[in-house]
């Protein structure tokens, strides 16, 4: 098995090393499983459990507070499962396998996804706050009323640029800051893997810092945060908002389809990101020739690793 995963793009994180010593334990944790699908859900499992990402434990806190997970997979069979805007919910990325493999659907949501979780054997009701979270979310003045009160406090908050955790939020983002420096609430993880007949790809994230309660970005999105066909796997990390508009994945794949190596592949989808919306993102493609990864933003930390 070959996997490849990532840790987000955003800011560079101040801990490099030991995030790095975990994406590596990660992507070992994939390129042991048996199947692409069992590597790329493992090897996310791992992040997912570790606060230092923004998935499962340690993701994003939404204006009312709240952790919401969100994840997709899919095959190169183009079998596709999604699940999204789940409180309590850790492994995002196995909701989305149960989707995939149980259900007639692609895409299931909020408390209907959490139910399905529980009912299928995905541990439900854990607290994914971290200490740091609530406290940083506590001292933002939290909004109190309906969407509008929350909307304006969330007006000089989100897309600061300045939310990573463990540093304070300075409110408007800086003149000049286009999203791409300094963005470090960008560290969503994900994996493509491909035992050399097939391939899978995840993508599984707490969203963003202080979006609006119930908001859900690109990464259970088809297309955006991830996509899968025979030609290979992407997945893909940063405002989500704007991956979406550009369908950053199937972006990438369509270039391993066109017959470009997957760092060609990613280095083209993330060029023309970046011209189109100004934003930051990164992306990890797999195809049958290897790995590559592009990112526009400081950093970007990933690992290969195979069995
Ligand atoms: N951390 C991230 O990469 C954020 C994710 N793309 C989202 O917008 O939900």
């Amino acid at each position: 098995m070959r996997v490849i995963v990532h840790g987000g793009a955003g800011g560079a994180p101040d801990d490099p090393e030991p995030r790095q010593a975990v994406l590596d334990e990660a992507a070992a944790r994939g390129a042991d499983a048996a199947s692409p699908l069992d590597a790329v859900e493992s090897a996310v499992g791992v992040l997912e459990s570790d606060p230092r990402f923004n998935a499962g434990v340690g993701g994003a806190v939404q204006s009312d507070g709240v952790v919401r997970t969100d994840a997709g997979v899919m095959t190169s069979d183009r079998e596709v499962g999604a699940a999204c805007s789940m409180p309590g919910v850790e492994h995002a990325a196995s909701v989305a396998r149960v989707v995939h493999a149980e259900t007639p659907h692609i895409f299931v949501s909020g408390e209907h996804a959490v139910d399905l979780a529980d009912e299928f054997g995905v541990d439900t009701g854990v607290d994914l706050r971290t200490d740091e979270k609530r406290e940083r979310y506590e001292t933002e003045d939290p909004p109190r009323g309906g969407p509008r009160e929350h909307l304006d406090w969330l007006a000089t908050r989100f897309g600061s640029g300045d939310d990573q955790a463990g540093e304070g939020s300075e409110g408007e983002r800086s003149e000049g800051d286009d999203g791409k420096h300094g963005a470090p609430d960008h560290d969503t993880v994900g994996a493509v893997a491909t035992d050399g007949e097939s391939f899978a790809a995840v993508t599984s994230t707490g969203g963003r810092s202080f979006a609006l309660a119930g908001r859900v970005g690109d990464v259970p999105q088809v297309g955006s945060g991830f996509f899968c066909t025979e030609a290979g796997g992407a997945s893909a990390t940063g405002a989500g908002e704007d991956i979406a508009r550009v369908m950053l994945s199937r972006r990438a794949v369509d270039y391993l389809d066109d017959g470009l190596d997957a760092q060609a592949a990613a280095d083209r989808a993330i060029d023309e990101f970046e011209a189109i919306t100004g934003s930051g993102a990164g992306v990890i493609v797999l195809g049958d020739e290897g790995a590559g990864s592009a990112f526009n933003t400081e950093g970007m930390q990933t690992s290969v690793a195979e069995e």
